[in-house]
């Protein structure tokens, strides 16, 4: 089977994954209109492209917290990965290694943080953590990531509850018996009660508040990236809070149904943050051409949650390096289309601005 594009990899994982696999994957909340508007919002934005301008030589690298990766697009948290394959998020983190891009590990990885940085040990990853009711089991887990070299935590803080996902629930959900959370064995399998999704309920804190990115940051010494902020006024309270990054990200729309697409509220967070922190973004990449205008309109790099899980589907390790390298390819050459050589000269002036 030849594999042309990223939809090719959803049509594979359709066919092929579990139906409740295959739900709780594609899941957004409620009616998903935003999960659906985060890729229908790409295709209402229209590039301005420059011409004559030698692109024979084009360079997709840049830097994300000082670190160099191969092309702006990295790998967004998404749980569960042995759902898809059976080396679940090990795959991932070797894929991700051989392509030098970021991995961003999730909390809800069915393999443990040490698997999956022995895995690959030169691989760039970042680890993201959600806060506990329990705040020994949020510390502990930072300082494992911290000796595992993981290098920044990535908070999220859109799902104080989680977002009513109807497939979710009318397939009952949850994590086979023979699949854990691993990072928490031992300490979620043990307890007792109702469970989300094979989880505890209740195990993450809602009353999570501003008061707890001090917190953090009083107990680790790595960076901290806010996932999950869609407004401006979000955005300011980030930088005041002294965070080193922003990721523009509506949880794929598996949260808040009725929120704004991603890519339609990352010019004002850029405007706000005004290049004091990294601003990054993630929701509804599909094409080159989406990374591109991501990046005119300010994004320094890009992630993806979905597609991985399809090239899991498809090959494991083989099928998400297939996806991530489809991707570098389209961007290439979108880029080269466009009359940039490098991704310093992606900015605005590509964007077609009367259209958004
Ligand atoms: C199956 C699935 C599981 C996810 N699990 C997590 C998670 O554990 N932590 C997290 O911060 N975000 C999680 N997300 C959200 C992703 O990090 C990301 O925001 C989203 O998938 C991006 O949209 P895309 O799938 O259209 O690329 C998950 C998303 C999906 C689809
Ligand atoms: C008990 C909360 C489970 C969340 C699982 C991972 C996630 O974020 C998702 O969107 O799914």
């Amino acid at each position: 089977m030849s594999m042309i594009c990223l939809t090719d990899f959803e049509e594979y994982a359709k066919e092929h994954l579990s139906k409740a696999t295959w739900d709780y994957y594609a899941a957004g909340a409620d009616e998903c209109c935003t999960r659906d508007d985060n890729l229908l919002a790409y295709k209402r934005i229209r590039l301005r492209p420059r011409i004559l301008r030698d692109v024979s030589v084009s360079d997709t690298r840049t830097t994300i917290l000082g670190t160099e990766i191969s092309f702006p697009v990295g790998i967004a948290p998404t749980a569960f990965h042995c759902l898809a394959w059976h080396e679940g998020e090990m795959a991932t983190s070797r894929a991700a290694e051989a392509l030098n891009t970021c991995y961003i590990t999730s909390t809800y990885s069915t393999c443990s943080v040490e698997e999956i940085a022995s895995a690959a040990p030169s691989g760039y990853r970042w680890f993201q953590l959600y806060l506990y009711r329990d705040r020994k089991l949020s510390e502990q887990i930072v300082h494992r990531v911290e000796t595992l070299g993981y290098k920044a935590l990535v908070l999220t803080v859109d799902v104080p509850y989680t977002g009513k996902r109807r497939d979710d629930i009318r397939n009952q959900f949850k994590l086979p018996p023979h699949l854990k959370v691993k990072n928490f064995d031992g300490v979620f399998q043990e307890t007792a009660g109702p469970e989300e999704y094979g989880i505890p309920a209740n195990t993450l804190d809602p009353s999570i508040s501003w008061k707890d990115v001090c917190w953090l940051q009083s107990i680790t010494r790595l960076p901290i990236i806010i996932k999950g902020i869609l407004t401006k006024e979000d955005a300011e309270l980030a930088v005041e809070h002294g965070v080193q990054g922003i990721i523009v990200s509506n949880h794929g729309g598996r949260q808040l149904d009725g929120g704004p697409a991603t890519i339609d509220c990352l010019s004002e967070i850029v405007d706000t943050v005004q290049g004091r922190v990294e601003v990054y973004m993630d929701g509804g990449i599909r094409t080159g051409s989406d990374v591109l205008k991501a990046l005119a309109l300010g994004a320094k790099c890009v992630f993806i949650g979905r597609p991985v899980v399809w090239g899991l589907a498809y090959k494991g390790e083989d099928g998400v390096r297939e996806v991530l390298q489809i991707l570098n390819d389209e961007f290439r050459l979108s880029m080269a289309l466009s009359g940039c050589r490098n991704v310093s000269e992606i900015n605005r002036n590509l964007i077609q601005m009367s259209k958004l």
